[in-house]
């Protein structure tokens, strides 16, 4: 279990990115942190492991208080998976999903025959484990990028706006591998996003954020549904929804699919 209590943050030049947060997040489930740009969330999943300390409160993982735990200790057991997979682009793809199992001191040979294990889990082939990052497509360099996180066999996975950088379609392909990911491996992932729609797909818990680093509702995507905290969740919830909603409309004869701002989003056939 990982407990955010009363926890704050405030950087070195005043910024005050995180106030008074507790959040209590399950083991094997996903909590998603959501919210505008500025909102403290990549902050909050950064004090997980030890990546940013907090100035206030106390992030305990299983009880013990993790500004007690050496990072370098923490971070094996916990994986990060970050926008634009953050591979590096002078090694394989394999070497790049064993690069921190041989680092802790696996064999190259066991590292490398668990990495191609873990390609095998992220639904890549193993033909592609010669090539190097440039050589993938987004989506590809993606699903590395979870395989490296879960290279060390971690407890717990932080996902930092892992699928915004790739297309819509290529986004739901992904969003549905991590699901069944998730349902075979059952790791405590937290993960951060823009998307409210992304949010209430992944999310068992979802932490809404609002500016200045203080949570608004932390709760399941249902009950946030059925009652929203405030005024700013209703908005959050119900815009972004609002947005994405689409319906058909007749033009010329034909059934057009418009998005809620009314823009035309496809044709269906006849
Ligand atoms: N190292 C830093 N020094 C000073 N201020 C910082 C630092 N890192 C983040 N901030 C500020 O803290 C606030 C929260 O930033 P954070 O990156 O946690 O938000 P976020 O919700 O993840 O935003 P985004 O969605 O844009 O990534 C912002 O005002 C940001 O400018």
């Amino acid at each position: 279990m990982i407990e955010f209590r009363g926890v704050s943050k405030q950087y070195p030049d005043g910024t005050v990115a995180v106030e008074g947060v507790d959040i209590v997040i399950e083991p094997h489930t996903t909590t998603v942190l959501v919210g505008s740009s500025g909102s403290g969330k990549t902050t909050l999943l950064r004090m997980i492991n030890r990546m940013v300390d907090p100035t206030g409160g106390q992030v305990l993982i299983d009880g013990t208080d993790v500004a007690t735990v050496d990072p370098v200790r923490l971070r094996r057991g916990i994986g990060y998976v970050m926008q634009n997979s953050g591979l590096l682009p002078h090694r394989t793809v394999v070497d790049n999903v064993a690069t921190v199992p041989v680092l802790t001191g696996v064999s190259r040979k066991q590292a490398r025959a668990r990495a191609l294990e873990l390609l095998d889990t992220v639904g890549l082939e193993r033909s592609l484990a010669d090539k190097y990052p440039s050589q993938l497509s987004g989506g590809q360099q993606q699903r590395v990028g979870v395989a490296r996180g879960l290279a060390v066999d971690p407890n717990i996975l932080l996902m930092d706006e892992p699928f915004g950088a790739v297309d819509p379609i290529v986004r739901s392909e992904l969003q549905q591998e991590l699901l069944r990911l998730q349902g075979e491996l059952g790791k405590t992932v937290v993960f951060v996003t823009h998307d409210i729609d992304e949010a209430f797909l992944l999310g068992d818990q979802i932490v809404i954020m609002q500016q200045g680093g203080r949570i608004s509702q932390a709760a399941s995507p249902a009950e946030i549904l059925a009652a929203p905290a405030d005024a700013f969740v209703a908005d959050f919830v119900g815009a972004e929804r609002g947005k994405r909603s689409l319906h058909l409309t007749e033009v010329d004869g034909r059934t057009v699919v418009v998005d809620g701002d009314g823009r035309p989003a496809g044709v269906l056939a006849p």
